[in-house]
């Protein structure tokens, strides 16, 4: 009999594409050659996205592991979305047909569907075909058990989450301040508030969640998902914290200008800064950076992109003549160095020289800082980075707090950039010398989890155990 194969439909972003790949990737390893792995592609909405993940494909197609990739037939976006999370459902959603066409007309027999967060919709199709579905969770424990219990909270919360009195209650954190949710939690009238409802209602029925998570550093919160806290009434879905799941480049041949910059520097001296793949700062916001960062005195490699041009999503490569103070750069030349496009992050985060990373707070960029023993600074700016944020502080201690006015477009201010930046840094501050503990205790639970007898090792061995065991059925 042909191998049987695991289907994986991702969606097209790189933090979730790259993530679900590679864990895909681990699974198959685990399985000793019982699974191959065929991943389903959407045609991504925009030509910047295609190119990417046309170059993903064309270097996993050349990796010669048992991956096949089937291409999906292009589907026409919905044109009346109000922001990325409707927007990415409803696409996704458009699939439905393509999906059970792709999986049904498959050579090989069909272990698993594994649907990224956003493709519940599809768990319809994994039921008409009766194959068993698992929903892949890229971002944290955290973020999943505040999905499986929002439609009790909606219920429960009758005013929007910004008036509510009191905290949240998501079991398994200490109580969530509501300025602490996802950006579409806060707005109930909003169709991306009523997607996440639906897919929180739908994770129940997979038949598993996977999370790019590590067990040490969740413990409590995956323990109430899997107990069933956080879905009175259903029975808990079966839990596999497979991470950290990053996808590790070779180096370049040559070493990036950064690195090389940071060769010149003293251990744990610099301060990354760096914001996602969406993250871009405005002059008045630069202005206050630069002014922090200077009047801190520590050494910083700043990743500064400008906001998007006309028509584009992504940020612009910064113009560092107009979103810079005047003189900056020549005052800093000693302390610092801007970079002003997308820069090698994991390099750059495994330096031995930088000590500290302000980060908007991804969950692809928190696991890469704890991989590398990274203590942080949290400054959330969109999807579910606020949250983020709250947990990185109070639940794992690996990070110093920072004032964001979430009001006021997620603007830090330079005196309080400056403060967060000296109690990362400095060896006599307490709140980071906590951090920098935490970060480095957490660096090795990661890498012991991943490794033979490590806990998403073992996961990672029940989900192969499980999905073969279905196959022969
Ligand atoms: C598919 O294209 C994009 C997806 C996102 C995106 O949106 C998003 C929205 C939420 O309300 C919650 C999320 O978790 C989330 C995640 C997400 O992508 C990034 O995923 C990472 C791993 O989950 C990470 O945690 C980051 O914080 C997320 O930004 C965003 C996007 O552009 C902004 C897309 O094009
Ligand atoms: O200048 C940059 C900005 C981002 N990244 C990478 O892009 C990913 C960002 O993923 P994350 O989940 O943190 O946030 P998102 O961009 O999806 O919001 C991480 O792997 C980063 O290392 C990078 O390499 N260089």
């Amino acid at each position: 009999m042909a191998t049987p194969t695991v289907v994986l439909l991702p969606v097209w972003a790189a933090g979730h594409l790259m993530s679900m790949l590679d864990a895909g990737k681990r699974l198959l390893a685990r399985s000793g050659g019982a699974l191959s792995l065929t991943v389903l592609v959407v045609q991504p909405p925009g030509e910047s996205h295609r190119s990417e993940v046309a170059a993903h494909i064309r270097r996993e197609e050349a990796s010669g592991l048992d991956i096949r990739f089937h291409h999906l037939p292009a589907v026409e976006p919905p044109a009346d979305c109000l922001g990325i999370e409707e927007f990415v459902s409803r696409f996704v959603q458009l699939h439905a047909a393509h999906v059970r066409a792709a999986v049904s007309g498959l050579a090989r027999p069909v272990a698993a569907l594994v649907l990224d967060f956003f493709c519940t919709t599809m768990l319809d199709v994994s039921r008409e075909l009766a194959v068993p579905a698992y929903v892949y969770v890229t971002a944290d424990a955290a973020f999943c058990a505040l999905l499986l219990r929002l439609p009790a909270l909606h219920e429960e919360v009758a005013v929007e989450f910004g008036e509510m009195e009191g905290m949240v209650d998501v079991p398994g954190l200490p109580p969530v301040p509501p300025s602490c949710l996802p950006v579409p939690v806060m707005d109930k009238k909003n169709p991306n508030y009523t997607w996440f409802v639906y897919h929180g209602r739908r994770f129940t029925e997979a038949k598993g969640v996977i999370i790019n998570t590590v067990t040490e550093l969740e413990r409590s919160v995956l323990a109430a998902i899997g107990d069933g806290r956080c879905t009175p009434g259903v029975p808990a879905p079966a839990v596999y914290p497979v991470g950290p799941v990053l996808s590790v480049t070779p180096p370049a041949e040559r070493p990036h200008e950064c690195v090389r910059w940071l060769d010149a520097q003293p251990p744990a001296s610099v301060v990354l800064l760096c914001f996602g793949s969406m993250g871009f700062s405005t002059a008045a916001q630069a202005h206050e950076i630069a002014h922090g960062l200077e009047r801190s005195g520590h050494r910083f490699l700043w990743v500064l992109r400008g906001p998007p041009a006309a028509g584009a999503r992504e940020p612009s490569d910064a113009d560092l003549g107009k979103l810079l103070p005047e003189g900056f750069l020549g005052r800093t030349k000693e302390q610092g160095l801007v970079w002003p496009a997308k820069a090698p992050q994991k390099e750059i985060l495994a330096h031995a020289a930088v000590g500290g990373f302000v980060t908007h707070g991804g969950w692809n960029s928190i696991l890469e800082s704890l991989w590398f023993g990274v203590p942080m600074a949290p400054w959330p700016l969109y999807a579910e980075q606020h949250l983020n944020a709250f947990t990185l502080v109070a639940c794992m201690g690996v990070a110093v707090a920072m004032e964001v006015d979430r009001e006021r477009n997620n603007f830090v201010a330079a005196a309080e950039l400056e403060r967060a930046v000296k109690a990362l840094m400095e060896r006599d501050s307490e709140e980071g010398r906590r951090a920098r503990e935490k970060a480095a205790e957490m660096k090795a639970a990661c890498r012991k989890a991943v490794e033979e007898g490590g806990s998403s090792y073992s996961a990672l061995g029940r989900l192969s155990e499980e999905i073969i065991k279905g196959a022969d059925k």
